[in-house]
């Protein structure tokens, strides 16, 4: 049974989602392009699964909890951190069926790792996991099959999961074509602490300053439009959500509020010594830094052949660029927009099956006066 569930299109099958927003939406989407399954869909709020229903996201509404998990092979639990812990409770006095699997989606893991532990004596196998992408926005209007395309999706099985039930997990998760990997709920809650929770903070921050001049001078909120707007993205986030994920990593964000505010005494001495060495240092080092990062399109996936092309912002001009290559019959694999600014085209990027596709492709738009890029700038 372990072999078949490995990499097969599994069929017949009925998972439950609980929690029909942005996370649960997408995962629903990916497993149902990928395999034959009933989806079951388990909400507070009835609005969001009668959407999620006229979406074709999930097949079925449940009542509730009990009837949604009911014979369910896999379970999703993707409501928010502490719902999610409230969650596991109930399910511990629930019928669930044997073999099943329980998983969660959630941006932190060590509370509900330990919330899920009585879970196995049930017959059933919980794993933890948290793909790591997503967005600002919330709700199940804004997901996508293809939103974890090449992120890491986090796995914290315990010692009662079995390395075929990750297997068979990682299977029913195919379509989401991320990149599995496994670590520990508390080396997850520091390495996500850090790059992903404590970020949020900071943007909001950023924009309570701003705010709380906004409010003497009308101007300044104005003039935040631009780049401000791209550092503070994150904090038109969900304040439930990061309510949530801040009290279950308190330590781990105590810990990096302490570390930030050395970090600030340092530029503001600095500053204060008119340091210009040291401040030219700091910006170059954070820059050599960040520019090293690599691009998460990078991985464990076959690369694709991307060709990124500068265009005006100006209609007509992506019908052009896919003429002048259907022309030639180089056929594009994917096309995506990237906005420069908000609602502004900068980029394309072209996706092509092969290399030579790509060289072809590269010189045809040249020749057409495009600017052309193999990375993404
Ligand atoms: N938003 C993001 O980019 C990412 C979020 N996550 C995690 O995914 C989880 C869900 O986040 P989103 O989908 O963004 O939120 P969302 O707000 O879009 O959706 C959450 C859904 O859960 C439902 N819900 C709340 N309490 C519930 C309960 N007791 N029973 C059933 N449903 C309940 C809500 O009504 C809502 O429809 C969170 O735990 C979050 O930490 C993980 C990765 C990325
Ligand atoms: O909007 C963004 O870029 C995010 O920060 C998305 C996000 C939110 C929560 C996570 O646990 C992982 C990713």
């Amino acid at each position: 049974m372990a072999g078949k569930e490995s990499g097969e299109k599994l069929l017949n099958r009925k998972i439950c989602v609980v929690g029909l927003g942005l996370i649960g939406g997408s995962i629903a989407l990916a497993i149902k392009k990928e395999h034959d399954a009933t989806v079951v869909g388990v909400d507070v709020n009835s609005n969001q699964l009668k959407l999620a229903q006229s979406l074709q996201v999930i097949d079925e509404i449940a009542d509730n909890l009990e009837e949604g998990i009911r014979e369910a092979d896999l379970i999703v639990l993707a409501a928010p951190v502490k719902k999610t812990e409230q969650l596991l409770e109930e399910l511990q006095d629930l019928p669930l069926k044997e073999g099943a699997i329980v998983t969660d989606v959630g941006s932190t893991k060590s509370k509900i790792f330990q919330k899920a532990a009585p879970l196995h004596r049930k017959n059933v196998t919980f794993i933890g996991g948290h793909p790591m992408a997503g967005s600002h926005k919330s709700g199940v209007q804004a997901a996508r099959a293809h939103l974890f395309e090449n992120a890491f999706y986090v796995l914290t099985p315990s010692e009662e999961a079995t390395a075929s039930k990750v297997i068979q997990l990682q299977n029913w998760l195919k379509g989401t074509n991320a990149r599995f990997i496994e670590m520990t709920p508390k080396q997850h809650d520091k390495l996500a602490g850090l790059i992903s929770h404590f970020p949020h903070i900071v943007a909001a921050s950023l924009v309570h300053q701003v705010k709380n001049i906004g409010n003497e001078d009308d101007l300044v909120s104005q003039l935040a439009a631009g780049g401000f707007k791209d550092i503070t993205r994150i904090a038109s986030s969900n304040p439930e959500m990061w309510r949530d994920i801040l009290l279950h990593n308190k330590d781990t964000m105590l810990h990096l509020l302490r570390d930030w505010q050395k970090e600030m005494k340092k530029v503001e001495t600095m500053l204060l010594e008119e340091e210009s060495n040291d401040i030219y240092n700091y910006f170059q080092t954070a820059k050599k830094f960040r520019d090293c990062l690599p691009s998460n399109k990078k991985g464990a996936l076959p690369s694709f052949y991307d060709l990124y092309v500068d265009i005006p912002d100006h209609p007509g001009v992506i019908s052009d660029v896919t003429g002048i290559l259907g022309k030639e019959n180089i056929s594009i694999t994917n096309i995506r927009i990237i906005e420069t600014r908000e609602d502004i085209m900068g980029a394309l990027r072209l996706s092509f099956r092969t290399d030579e596709d790509r060289k072809q492709a590269k010189q045809l738009l040249e020749n057409a006066l495009y600017e052309t890029h193999l990375l993404e700038e």
